[in-house]
């Protein structure tokens, strides 16, 4: 099998048992792109972003991001930062210290080290909430600075489970509108569970589709969008 490209990350034969469930997922993912991930309820889906995140190990099969195996790598090794759907801060620590957590979680941060926060809380729009607590802030501005602390973590590669789902339409625009800007900043690669089919036209460059623990399509958005074999799929996106 061919490795993977410098600029992919690829999930190479990968298979997991979790309970009853067993999962199936070979693909390969552009780099630097918008990548949103999909599929019915209890597809799947959050164990594959898991898997790329490294908080599940595969049974067999390999991850490699960047040309590197990461397969047997904890977290924190891998080029990758997490964004969860809510329980991103930590409640008894300021704005200011949940994100400096991204830099240093023994929070031990130098003079640019808070310069770099400060920078990252003004491009979310948070600059005035640095002493502000989770508790005070509304749920968007909560999901603004799990964004901040992913900004600051300066990974390769952006994981996001729903990152959105809890805030109300308008909100959830403004929110994609604010990843675009920083996508087109940073060049990372995002790679986003979303079930919103509007979420996925308005800002993914590459569609995945998962379905009963397995990837059936992974491709080009124009490709995914215009794909009329698939039930499940056409499903997702006409409703
Ligand atoms: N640790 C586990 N032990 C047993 N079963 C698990 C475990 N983790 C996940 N599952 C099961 O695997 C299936 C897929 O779960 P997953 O969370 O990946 O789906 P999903 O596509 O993200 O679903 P949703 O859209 O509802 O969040 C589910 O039926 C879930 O109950």
């Amino acid at each position: 099998m061919a490795s993977a490209d410098q600029d992919e990350i690829e999930m190479q034969d990968v298979r997991l048992v979790l309970g009853t469930h067993a999962f199936c997922f070979d693909c390969r993912l552009p780099a630097g792109r918008i990548v949103a991930v999909s599929g019915p309820s209890g597809a799947g889906k959050s164990t594959f972003l898991n898997l790329l995140a490294g908080f599940e190990r595969p049974d067999s099969g390999r991850v490699l991001m960047h040309g590197a195996d990461v397969t047997a790598a904890y977290p924190a090794e891998r080029p990758v930062s997490v964004v969860f759907q809510d329980n991103n801060l930590f409640a008894h620590l300021d704005v200011f210290t949940n994100i400096g957590l991204g830099i240093d979680p023994a929070l031990k941060l130098g003079a640019e080290d808070r310069r770099e926060i400060s920078r990252a809380l003004e491009k979310v729009g948070l600059a005035s909430f640095e002493r502000r607590m989770p508790a005070t802030l509304s749920g968007g501005e909560r999901q603004r600075a799990a964004f901040a602390r992913a900004l600051v973590r300066k990974r390769a590669v952006l994981l996001m489970d729903e990152p959105f789902a809890a805030l109300d339409p308008g909100l959830r625009a403004g929110m994609s509108e604010l990843l675009l800007g920083l996508h087109m900043e940073t060049e990372n690669t995002v790679i986003i569970v979303s079930h919103d089919p509007d979420e996925v036209r308005r800002i993914a460059d590459f569609g995945v589709f998962i379905d009963k623990g397995a990837i059936v399509l992974a491709a080009p958005l124009t490709e995914y969008l215009a794909r009329e074999d698939m039930p499940a799929l056409r499903r997702f996106l006409h409703g």
